[in-house]
């Protein structure tokens, strides 16, 4: 049966995309993310993305993670998940995320993460 393959061009329900590199022997990929939202008034730029993936010769619909380093800015992403695909081999990545803003002290700790989900489809 054939394999999910993380590598290539994605894009989620909120408009945003992401190139996933090639994904190395050991699981380990990187990449760039576009987001189409944000959650402050600073311009967002392309952030790297780097993640690791289960090897695919164990798993047909692998589980991966990867983080997204916000470009100027100490906020980052975590993206947790796993690719499903249908038996016209459609994948789909459904994944869960955290976004970790930066707050000025230990008090405000307990607003600065917030949590969703977003599935990705390929880009062709
Ligand atoms: O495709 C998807 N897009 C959304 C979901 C999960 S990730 C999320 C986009 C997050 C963009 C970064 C951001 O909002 C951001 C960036 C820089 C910030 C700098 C300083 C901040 C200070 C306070 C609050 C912030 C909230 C979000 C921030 C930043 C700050 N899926």
């Amino acid at each position: 049966a054939r394999k999910c393959i993380l590598s290539g061009l994605w894009k989620n329900e909120l408009g945003s995309n992401m190139t996933i590199s090639a994904v190395n022997t050991d699981g380990g990929f990187t990449g760039l993310y576009h987001t189409a939202v944000t959650a402050t008034d600073k311009h967002i730029r392309v952030s790297p993305l780097k993640g690791s993936q289960k090897p695919t010769n164990q798993r047909k619909q692998l589980t991966f993670g990867f983080t997204v380093s916000w470009t100027f800015s100490n906020s980052m992403t975590v993206f947790v998940g796993q690719c499903f695909m249908d038996d016209k081999g459609k994948e789909t990545l459904k994944t869960m995320w955290l976004l970790r803003e930066e707050v000025s002290s230990p008090g405000d700790d307990w607003k600065a993460t917030r949590v969703g989900t977003n599935i990705f489809t390929r880009i062709k």
